[in-house]
């Protein structure tokens, strides 16, 4: 039987995180909760199972992993969910990590669904940070609320204009889904323009079941691309966020345009991100299932067990993932988006 060689881990001089690929690690992402007050049709079932409060991270374990994600070159961290908003201890979790802001982390984020922003906007620039991304699939109420299964986007926009007036920077992200919103594309950049906000645009992705066929909603942005080229001067701008959108300068304005295009534009090469969910498994990449138990390893070995463990998920850092919208391809993993936070 041909075996295919396991990747080398590459020695880790200095104990700076380098993958199995030879990439270097400086984005963690937290999934601080797999909870959601939406249920997003190409996120969640509508019928979801969710992991009992026994099985979270505390907070002080969260705090500390992330800590020593910091010490070994992290310098970019996200909140993600679930919605992050819905835990409880979301902004004490904010405060602890925003003291590392300028103290080996550039830059600590969140990306929300906007639905209490409004309640949270100024703790979480009080936190230290500076720009948060809002996902607005539409900007219709009746849209909205079919996508989201029951949402209100007169909340979203209100958490959206919380932020901005706490001096927060906001991204919209949009997925792009043929049939219900992609005849919106045009209007929202144009919105968005308006307002100064960039916008970033997301190929849907084969996570978890859902409800029909991913095929059916799955919109190349390459198409949307090529149309909005017709309408909107677009040049290419070097801008680098760290995640994986690529970026267009949008003409007359001071709004980038961000294509997220794992189907269309695979971008797993440059690829510098792991993720933490809320039960403290650590998952290499978010196409494949491989990962490690960091809240075994921080309960029963301290620091120096999750640095093992750590080292031994990059090792095995897959190089790419295998998603596959044709179809009746199915999902690529079980795990839907909300575990890993996208
Ligand atoms: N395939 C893939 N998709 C990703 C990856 N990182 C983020 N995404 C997707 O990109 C979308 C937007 O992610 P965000 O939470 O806004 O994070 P980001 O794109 O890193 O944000 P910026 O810091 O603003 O660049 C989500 O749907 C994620 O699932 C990745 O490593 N691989
Ligand atoms: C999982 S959500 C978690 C954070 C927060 N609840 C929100 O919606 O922003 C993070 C991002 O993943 C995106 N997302 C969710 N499921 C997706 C999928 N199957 N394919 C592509 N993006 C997805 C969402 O639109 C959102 O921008
Ligand atoms: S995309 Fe975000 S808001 Fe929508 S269901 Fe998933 S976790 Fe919730
Ligand atoms: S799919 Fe995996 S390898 Fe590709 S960019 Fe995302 S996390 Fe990285």
């Amino acid at each position: 039987m041909d075996v295919a060689p396991a990747p080398i881990p590459r020695p880790l001089t200095d104990g700076r995180l380098v993958d199995g690929q030879g990439r270097a690690i400086r984005y963690l992402r937290i999934s601080v909760t797999d909870r959601c007050d939406l249920r997003c049709r190409y996120c969640m079932a509508e019928e979801m199972t969710f992991l009992p409060r026994s099985a979270l991270l505390a907070l002080e374990e969260i705090a500390l992993i992330a800590e020593r994600f910091v010490a070994r070159g992290v310098t970019k961290i996200r909140l993600t969910g679930g919605e992050p908003l819905v835990r409880r201890d979301a902004m004490d979790l904010a405060r602890r990590l925003g003291r590392m802001v300028g103290a080996g982390l550039d830059e600590l984020t969140l990306t929300t669904n906007g639905t209490r922003l409004a309640d949270h906007a100024q703790a979480l620039a009080d936190a230290g940070v500076q720009r948060i991304n809002v996902s607005l699939d539409s900007r219709d109420p009746e849209l909205f609320r079919f996508v989201t299964r029951h949402g209100d986007v007169a909340q979203v926009l209100n958490g959206i204009e919380a932020a901005r007036a706490a001096g927060l920077r906001v991204k919209i992200n949009m997925v792009a889904l043929k049939g219900l919103n992609d005849a919106e594309i045009p209007a929202m950049l144009d919105w968005a323009a308006q307002e100064d906000m960039d916008l970033t645009l997301i190929e849907t992705m084969p996570l978890g079941r859902i409800e029909g066929d991913r095929a059916d909603r799955f919109v190349p942005l390459t198409t949307v691309l090529d149309a909005l080229r017709q309408r909107f001067d677009l040049a290419p701008d070097r801008h680098d966020s760290g995640g994986p959108a690529r970026y267009w300068r949008v003409g007359g304005s001071g709004t980038r345009l961000g294509l997220i295009s794992p189907l269309t534009g695979n971008f797993c090469a440059t690829c510098n991100r792991v993720r933490l969910t809320t039960e403290g498994k650590l998952y290499s990449c978010l196409g494949h299932d491989d990962h490690v138990d960091l809240r075994a390893a921080i309960r029963d070995g301290g620091l120096a067990a999750v640095d093992e463990a750590i080292d031994a998920a990059l090792g095995a850092k897959p190089a790419r993932h295998e998603f596959d919208v044709t179809r009746g391809a199915g999902p690529a993993v079980a795990r839907h988006m909300s575990v890993t936070g996208g």
